[in-house]
């Protein structure tokens, strides 16, 4: 029986009210930006989509009269338990508002010589697997672009973001940090120079995302993969990249279902993951259209084509976890893609 832990259906909502105070060269700005799943399955690295709740909230107050060493403080973290840093170079929220002081400063002509002060509102648990690091990152990035006036396109922004995860776990990837701002599925065709692609999901798409009460870093699950895949492997993980881009742009349910299969990280990484091959099955058997490992793990999402069939879906894997042999309580959202991206609240 599904007891403690806890679900919900979440729609996309939030309205825009911009700017929460004004007053005397002071003003107030509360940005969100929800929690995303990189890969998909096939696409590792080069995948990812948003969904539209549960995400993290970042409060910037700028202070034009206020001139301190660094342009950027943390006042306040909230919902971390004391696990995150305060050092603004340090946290992934405040340390990609530094890299956007620099960015318009050199690229726009924008000297910014007052202060902001950032509170964090962490609601995404941490290494879970659902893009926490780039959920605080987006949020203050869309809060500090609104703050000034948005002198870079949501485009621009992404790149600090993609900076931010590099603080966060060691690596540049994008495909948490490209949905968080974007929103939708985003693609990643090339790092170098970077080439997004944003493709629009399927009226019908659910996703149901479980999350249970462990924390796997990325660090760690990025280092068990190889740095070499034979041809084989890579043929097959290819073709399903194609087929899943392919189903979304189609709306082919089926195709998207046949395309959730990953060769290359969910093989390394289900041992990581206690009951993973159960909690598969079991979304599977509820009627899924398929299953894998949400970013890096622990949580595992699962897409369905149709809001009812998410919900029994999400809690048969809630229930797999609970008898799998580590008895683990989680966590669960049922969602549809989330088409905005971060935002201002
Ligand atoms: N604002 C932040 N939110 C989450 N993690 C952060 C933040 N700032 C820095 N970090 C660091 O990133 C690590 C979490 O990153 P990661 O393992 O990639 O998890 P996730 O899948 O949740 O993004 C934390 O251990 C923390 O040290
Ligand atoms: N492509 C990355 C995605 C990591 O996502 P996270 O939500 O676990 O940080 C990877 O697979 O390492």
């Amino acid at each position: 029986m599904i007891e403690a832990s806890f679900y919900l259906i979440v729609y996309p909502t939030p309205k825009l009210t911009g700017i929460l105070s004004a007053e005397n060269g002071i003003k107030t700005i509360r940005g969100f930006a929800s929690a995303t799943v990189g890969n998909v399955a096939c696409g590792f690295d080069v995948l990812g989509f948003a969904i539209t709740e549960p995400g993290d909230e970042v409060i910037l107050t700028l202070d034009e009269e206020k001139h301190t060493g660094s342009p950027v403080s943390i006042t306040s973290i909230t919902g971390d338990g004391g696990a995150l840093p305060l050092d603004p170079k340090k946290n992934t929220s405040s340390f990609v508002v530094l890299k956007f002081l620099e960015y318009i400063r050199t690229h726009k002509q924008i000297d910014f010589t007052g202060h902001i002060s950032l509170e964090l509102k962490k609601h995404l648990p941490l290494s879970s697997g659902m893009g926490s690091s780039a959920a605080s990152a987006a949020a203050a990035l869309v809060a500090a672009n609104e703050l000034l006036g948005n002198p870079c396109t949501k485009m621009e922004l992404v790149h600090f973001a993609i900076e931010g995860e590099r603080v966060a776990c060691g690596s540049a990837h994008a495909d948490n940090a490209a949905p968080a701002i974007l929103g939708n599925f985003v693609l990643i065709r090339s790092y170098t120079p970077l080439d997004l692609i944003t493709i629009p999901s399927p009226e019908h798409l659910y996703c149901s995302l479980v999350h249970p009460h462990t924390e796997l870093r990325t660090s760690y699950a990025r280092s068990v993969l190889p740095t070499e895949i034979p041809l084989k492997q890579a043929i097959q993980q290819w073709g399903n990249v194609g087929a899943l881009v392919s189903g979304l742009l189609t709306s082919d349910y089926e195709l998207i279902g046949r395309a959730l299969v990953d060769v290359v990280a969910e093989p390394k990484r289900a041992p990581l993951i206690p009951g993973f091959f159960d909690v598969k099955q079991a979304a599977i058997d509820a009627g899924a259209l398929g299953c894998s490992i949400a970013g890096s793990g622990p949580s595992i999402f699962a897409f369905s084509s149709s809001e009812k069939t998410a919900l029994a879906v999400g809690l048969a894997m809630k229930e797999a976890f609970l008898h799998s042999k580590a008895r683990l309580e989680s966590d669960m959202w049922v969602s549809p893609i989330c088409k905005q991206g971060a935002r201002i609240l």
